[in-house]
């Protein structure tokens, strides 16, 4: 997978992700009424309505990115049906030729892990029969239950050529509370990027990066510093950028001397742009996609200008 992504951001020159997390808030209404007059106001409604309003997103940038990431839990929320829309999006965007990010952050013990592992990125058997359930390129995991939890992952990694970003520094205002706790000399996020580093080494691609990558936040710029040194050979899933206030000059420090290294995740900051001050003079209710595509150029400069 890793090595999928990187042809992609040199295809693109474009270290964006595009978070595909729909909120019924960010639906033009025209979008809403149409939902509501097919399933009244239901949570199939709401699926519907997230579908159309990603597809007309990724129309409108697909070319221009190289991946995208679509946050579950918008979707799970609404049930089967958001799961639905959910999985619809992703076959969509891959579809489309972009690599797809599940915002899954799951974490469980071994024997749960292989059901979690196998459903998003592996295959599930039923007796004689092999599926494919979500198709994730890659997925984010929760690192807290240590490496017994993560190994299931890595097999399929290997068989089904996929990929993990695992939480290591995360962009939240409290991530510090445990994140940077001193263990001995060393803050706790240093301790767990050297441990995901380590699990990467089993499973890396051709490009000089692991199929096992990190998250970290761009609102922590020297915390993303400190871990593009420990970490030389894992790529960072960087959120944070736009609606949480980090800028390009924030999150730098995350690539490597190549200008590589990092994919940098907006989400609200694109898929709502048309609700933006920024934006809300050029672009109507209408022209979402439009206001994204803009968003998605802006945004594509901006990290020029760092890199
Ligand atoms: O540390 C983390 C890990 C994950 N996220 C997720 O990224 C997006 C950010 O959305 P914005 O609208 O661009 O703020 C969202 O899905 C988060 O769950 C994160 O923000 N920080």
């Amino acid at each position: 997978m890793i090595d999928r992504l990187i042809e992609k951001i040199e295809a693109t020159k474009n270290p964006t992700v595009v978070g595909l997390d729909p909120r019924l808030g960010f639906i033009p209404n025209f979008i809403k009424e149409k939902a509501y007059e097919l399933y009244g106001k239901t949570p199939k409604a709401a699926a519907w309505a997230f579908y159309e309003f990603n597809k007309a997103i990724i129309d409108a940038v697909y070319d221009l990115i190289p991946a995208v990431k679509p946050q579950v839990a918008m979707y799970e929320q609404y049930g089967p049906e958001g799961i639905k829309a959910y999985i619809k999006t992703i076959l969509y965007a891959k579809e489309k030729g972009l690599v797809v990010i599940g915002d899954v952050k799951r974490s469980d013990i071994a024997s749960t892990a292989e059901a979690y592992a196998d459903g998003h990125i592996g295959r599930v058997k039923v007796e004689d029969e092999v599926h494919e359930v979500y198709h994730e390129d890659c997925i984010t995991l929760n690192p807290y239950l240590g490496y017994d939890s993560i190994e299931p992952y890595m097999n399929h990694c290997r068989m089904y050529d996929k990929g993990l970003f695992v939480l290591v520094k995360t962009s939240n205002p409290n991530s510090g509370e445990i994140q940077d706790l001193d263990i001995g000399g060393e803050k706790l996020y240093e301790r767990v990027g050297k441990l995901v580093s380590k699990w990467g080494e089993e499973v890396m691609g051709k490009r000089g990066y692991s199929h096992i990558g990190a998250v970290v936040g761009a609102t922590y710029p020297e915390q993303g510093t400190r871990l593009r040194q420990l970490m030389p050979h894992t790529f960072f899933l960087v959120p944070g950028y736009g609606a949480q206030g980090a800028t390009a000059r924030d999150l730098a420090g995350c690539f490597d001397k190549n200008g590589l290294g990092a994919i940098v995740n907006s989400s609200r900051g694109i898929i709502a742009a048309y609700q933006l001050e920024k934006y809300k003079n050029q672009f109507s209710e209408k022209e979402f996609a439009q206001a994204a595509r803009e968003a998605v150029i802006d945004m594509k400069k901006d990290l020029e200008g760092v890199l």
